[in-house]
């Protein structure tokens, strides 16, 4: 099985190491010092499972791979629009696509039979942008329930959960499917191939639809926010809110609203991704994790509240945080 890494970063260094441990022949994209000691050393996963090395071939020119029969997008849901020129070299008849993104996919409603079928999200897909790039026929939905960091570049702090859900979008046990859940499997990781895999979606999005923002709002992390009363009680409402547009799009997530918030509290003294991303002055995840979900009320006709001001909110902090960014003293050039 050939696999190609597209963005082996926090979690698609993980995921390329755990396939590389199964046998596959696997190949990482990356770049910069990471991609540096990628190629010097391998990757590097510290865990509390038990740390280990894999050397999977780690290039930053797609072209030198050439077609494969699994990319893992391993990128931010926000590059998936521009990443034509990285993929169509990986790109064979047959090639699936893995999405290991967090927040709601660009193919959300391909094949989701009922009134909404085959509509285009404009937030994950602005213009039919990402639907071009990539046709959501290659699209396996998957969703990350493990949390890794990148501690140093080559090196993958991995703190919790091995989980991979993944599924078709029509629902279906495809062979596809089976063969990369085997792999995954053979890695060391669960990955369970779901046939209601957008109920695994909302379950994720309960959490980061809710914390990840008002994390970012706040600089608080999981434990803190849940432990405050106000706070808590904002995710509380967000949850039903973002239950109740899940519902009008047919999904039923089983998990009560008091369970989630148990998990999420759990976690800790840990900073969302969306507030790693703030305090590292990169781009947030808004639109995939939040904006589309806003977007959902609005064509299903949801009040949702909570959520259009928490992302009101957050989508001006991310607008002012990026027009300010060019004021950040830049050295001379020599
Ligand atoms: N980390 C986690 O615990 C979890 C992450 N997720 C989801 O997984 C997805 C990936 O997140 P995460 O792994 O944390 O993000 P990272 O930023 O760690 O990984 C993305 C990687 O892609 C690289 N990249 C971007 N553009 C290019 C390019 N043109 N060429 C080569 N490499 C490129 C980045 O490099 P550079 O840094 O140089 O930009 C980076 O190494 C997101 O959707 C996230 O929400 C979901 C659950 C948990
Ligand atoms: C680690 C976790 C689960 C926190 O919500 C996450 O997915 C994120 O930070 O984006």
């Amino acid at each position: 099985m050939r696999v190609a890494v597209l963005g082996a970063g926090a979690i698609g260094a993980y995921v390329g190491a755990a396939l590389c441990r199964s046998g596959a022949d696997v190949h990482l994209i990356a770049r910069g010092a990471h991609l540096a000691a990628l190629r010097a050393h391998g990757v590097r996963v510290l865990s509390p499972r038990g740390d280990f090395s894999a050397h999977p071939h780690a290039t930053d020119d797609p072209s030198t791979i050439g077609p494969v029969d699994y990319v893992f997008l391993g990128l931010k849901a926000h590059s998936y629009a521009s990443a034509g020129p990285l993929l169509a070299p990986l790109l064979g008849p047959q090639t699936a696509l893995v999405a290991g993104q967090n927040g709601i996919p660009w193919w959300y409603f391909h094949r989701l039979p009922g009134p909404y079928e085959g509509h285009r999200i404009e937030a994950v897909d602005p213009d039919g942008e990402t639907s071009a790039v990539m046709a959501p026929e290659r699209a396996i939905g998957c969703v990350v329930y493990p949390a890794t960091v990148i501690k140093s570049p080559g090196v993958i702090q991995h703190l919790e959960g091995t989980r991979f859900s993944i599924g078709e979008p029509d629902g279906t046990v495809s062979q596809r499917c089976r063969w990369f859940s085997e792999a995954m499997i053979a890695g060391g990781l669960k990955c369970p191939v779901e046939p209601r895999l957008r109920d695994d979606i909302w379950i994720k999005l309960m959490g980061n639809a809710s914390l990840n923002p008002i994390s970012a709002l706040t600089r608080a992390t999981m434990v803190e926010i849940c432990e405050s009363a106000g706070t808590r009680r904002v995710v509380e409402l967000m949850m039903e809110e973002i239950l109740d547009i899940a519902a009008r799009v047919g999904s039923t997530p089983e998990i009560s609203i008091a369970r989630r918030l148990d998990g999420a509290q759990r976690v800790g003294h840990h900073k969302t991704s969306m507030l790693q991303d703030l305090e590292a002055g990169k781009q947030l995840e808004l639109d995939a994790v939040v904006a589309a979900v806003v977007e959902m009320a609005d064509i299903t006709g949801a009040p949702a509240p909570t959520l259009r001001t928490v992302h009101a909110a957050t989508d001006l902090l991310a607008r002012t945080m990026a027009k300010r960014a060019p004021i950040i003293p830049t050295p001379a050039p020599a």
